[in-house]
């Protein structure tokens, strides 16, 4: 359904994306998952015809983005990073506000918002100034604004940052029960759990490439090891990190005073040997199974998280 090919996007001469391919198909929720700057935001903004591509050619069915830009935008639905709602105005009013904005005539836009309300679980505060939200229902809004023009495709870029734990449930039940009725997502996130929870298939996206795309069995298949070893340390200097590693051979992150090994419970008796040669007092050992953040560890060499 979307053919993303060969996409590219440079700021002042630096390439922020760099010929990035991909293919969705009809009612997939499709990750893009990448560290902060990897390049997400530009994506989207290219797909959603905020910004001009460079190069490459995005298509949704057998309509291509290029000098379609008009019908293009009544197949795309976007959920910015920025909530953009008027504070001093109800959520009813906002919706209004962004319906007109899309020419949906007023009865119709009238029974749209009130199945989105009550989609999204807000029917009943559709009369409250939007000020008196808190952050995980602008958000709902947010979303509900994207979807009033019935988009087939909906475009999320990090709807979760600045978020409590609890309303960010919420947004993903949202995003389900969407996709359930068959609305097509691009997803995008620095956050792994919330890709393992959603997502179909993933892009994984580093400096602008797109490194490694796959359901998540294929992406796990791309590593050697499908295991790591998590330490934690009473004291871990990067002085000491960096001497284990050379001791060692093998990738660790570290994160504070836990390092993340990227190795199976064989080299488990070497890593400890190699601690207590360095005078490391290791606090608590886990196996942990790979999961997204170590396949991003091995194929990078970094961490996905700052
Ligand atoms: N308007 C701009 N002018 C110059 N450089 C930009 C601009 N927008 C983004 N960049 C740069 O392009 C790269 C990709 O940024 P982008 O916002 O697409 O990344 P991202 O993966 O969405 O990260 P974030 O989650 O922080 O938004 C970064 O190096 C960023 O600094």
């Amino acid at each position: 359904m979307i053919h993303v090919t060969n996409l590219s996007k440079s700021y002042s001469g630096v390439k922020a994306v760099n010929n990035v391919s991909f293919e969705i198909a009809k009612g997939e929720i499709f990750g893009l998952l990448g560290p902060n700057g990897a390049g997400k935001s530009t994506i989207l903004n290219m797909m959603s015809t905020v910004l001009p591509t460079d190069e490459g050619i995005i298509k949704v069915d057998d309509l291509q983005l290029n000098g379609n830009a008009k019908k293009f935008k009544q197949l795309i639905g976007v959920v910015p990073q920025e909530i953009s709602l008027y504070e001093e105005l109800s959520a009813y009013d906002n919706l209004v506000f962004w319906g007109n904005l899309y020419g949906i005539p007023s009865k119709e836009l009238k029974e749209r918002i009130h199945t989105i309300l009550e989609m999204i679980g807000l029917l009943d505060r559709k009369k409250d100034l939007v000020k008196t939200y808190s952050g995980g229902m602008k958000r709902r809004i947010n979303i509900a604004a994207a979807l009033l023009h019935n988009p087939k495709v909906l475009l999320m870029d990090e709807p979760t940052v600045g978020i409590d734990p609890q309303s960010r449930n919420h947004i993903f039940e949202v995003i389900e029960a969407l996709n359930k009725q068959g609305l097509t997502i691009i997803y995008t996130t620095h956050y792994m759990e919330e890709v393992e929870r959603l997502c179909n298939r993933i892009a994984i996206i580093d400096s602008g490439k797109i490194i490694a795309q796959g359901t998540q069995e294929e992406l796990k298949q791309l590593v050697p090891t499908q295991e790591s070893i998590q330490l934690e340390f009473a004291l871990l200097s990067e002085n000491q990190v960096t001497q284990l590693g050379e001791k060692l051979n093998l990738r660790m992150i570290q994160r504070e005073n836990t390092l993340t090994i990227e190795s199976s419970v064989k080299e488990l008796s070497q890593i400890i040997i190699a601690c207590n040669e360095l005078n490391l007092a290791i606090k608590d050992i886990q196996l942990q199974k790979i999961n997204l953040e170590t396949i991003f560890l091995s194929l990078t060499g970094k961490q996905l998280r700052d």
